[in-house]
């Protein structure tokens, strides 16, 4: 796939080939977005032409100051990894900044999307783009004049409700990441490198590496999570507690991930790792001590492992 990073206004030397576009910001590329991504990929093959996406970064909510959106569910590497895995030919990352948000729909269709030779545009049905989100999916059609064909996604629904970020968003809040991997289409995933901590876990019997994050990723409740964690090209099974171990009444009370590989020995420091969230297993706690810690812990590995066989995950 390649990407092109592009600001307002385009370059006039662009010459592209012709290409189906699918239009939207996709932070977690969930199923409901694929399904507007693959419609752009099905009729570019169908017609000979590039498969397309313009997206755009930051969010604008971060740009325009609402509050909110500094962490996302697939950071922008996250988000074109997960369109290169759909085949989509071509990228456009389009700086969101002010002169950005200040472009009028009609505008921003012939100064942005036409000369990018776009021949079909593909959106959800309740996209918006330009001046205050004033652009609908009957603008795009409006303003076509026969030059690009058009097609409106309707909703994906799951769980009794219209897939969106948001909700995933909240999903995470409350740790429900069974319900986040159905939405997905995939289980949540972060990026990291291990990191030194206070070499504690090898104490305790739980050595635990702590993974610093690479990216801007949301992470959601604080508590204890049945994760795989790869690294190396290798994939195990263990369990990670996220938050600010209340049992140590540590100075800096950070967020900290925490990941104990089961059936693992070796030394991580400095590795670069995936952890993906399978399970919520429970809330962090405040023990009264290092030992009712340690056999809450075993207990979360006996709970987790029993979980992973029944899943098999
Ligand atoms: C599965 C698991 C569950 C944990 N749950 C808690 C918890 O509920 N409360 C808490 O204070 N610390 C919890 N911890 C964090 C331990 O306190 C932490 O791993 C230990 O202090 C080691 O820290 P270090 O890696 O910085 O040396 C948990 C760790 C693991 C691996
Ligand atoms: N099963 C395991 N799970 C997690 N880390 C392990 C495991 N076995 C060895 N390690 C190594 O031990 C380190 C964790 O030991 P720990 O005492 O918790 O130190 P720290 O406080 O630096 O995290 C990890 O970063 C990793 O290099």
């Amino acid at each position: 796939m390649k990407t092109i990073s592009l600001t307002y206004p385009l370059p006039r030397d662009l010459q592209p080939d012709p290409c189906a576009i699918a239009l939207g910001y996709f932070d977690g590329v969930h199923i409901g977005h694929r399904r507007v991504i693959q419609k752009a990929i099905d009729t570019a093959k169908m017609n000979g032409w590039k498969s397309a996406i313009m997206t755009f970064d930051p969010h604008p909510r971060e740009v325009l100051g609402q509050t909110g959106y500094s962490q996302y569910l697939t950071p922008l590497a996250d988000k074109l990894e997960q369109l290169e895995k759909m085949g989509v030919d071509l990228t456009y990352v389009m700086r969101f900044d002010i002169a950005f948000a200040a472009v009028y729909p009609e505008d921003f269709i012939a100064e942005c999307l036409l000369p990018l030779n776009c021949r079909h545009v593909v959106v959800g049905f309740d996209y918006t783009f330009g001046y205050r989100g004033m652009g609908t999916a009957q603008t795009l059609l409006a303003s076509s004049e026969g030059r690009y064909g058009i097609d409106i996604v309707g909703p994906v629904n799951r769980l009794g409700e219209k897939v969106s970020s948001t909700i995933i968003r909240e999903y995470l809040h409350h740790g429900n990441v069974e319900q986040t991997r159905l939405l997905l289409g995939r289980p949540y995933k972060i990026r990291g490198v291990v990191v030194h901590g206070d070499k504690r876990g090898r104490t305790i019997g739980f050595p635990t590496a702590n993974v610093r994050l690479s990216r801007p990723y949301l992470i959601g409740k604080n508590g204890v999570y049945g994760v795989r964690f790869n690294v190396d090209g290798q994939s195990y099974r263990g369990v990670m507690n996220v938050g600010i171990k209340p049992t140590f009444e540590l100075e800096k009370k950070e967020k900290s991930l925490e990941v104990h590989i089961f059936d693992f020995q070796g030394d991580l420091y400095g590795k670069e790792v995936e952890v993906e969230f399978l399970f919520f297993i429970r809330d962090e706690q405040k023990f009264s001590g290092v030992d009712a810690l340690i056999a809450q812990i075993r207990e979360d590995v006996e709970y987790a492992k029993r979980k992973f066989a029944e899943a098999n995950v």
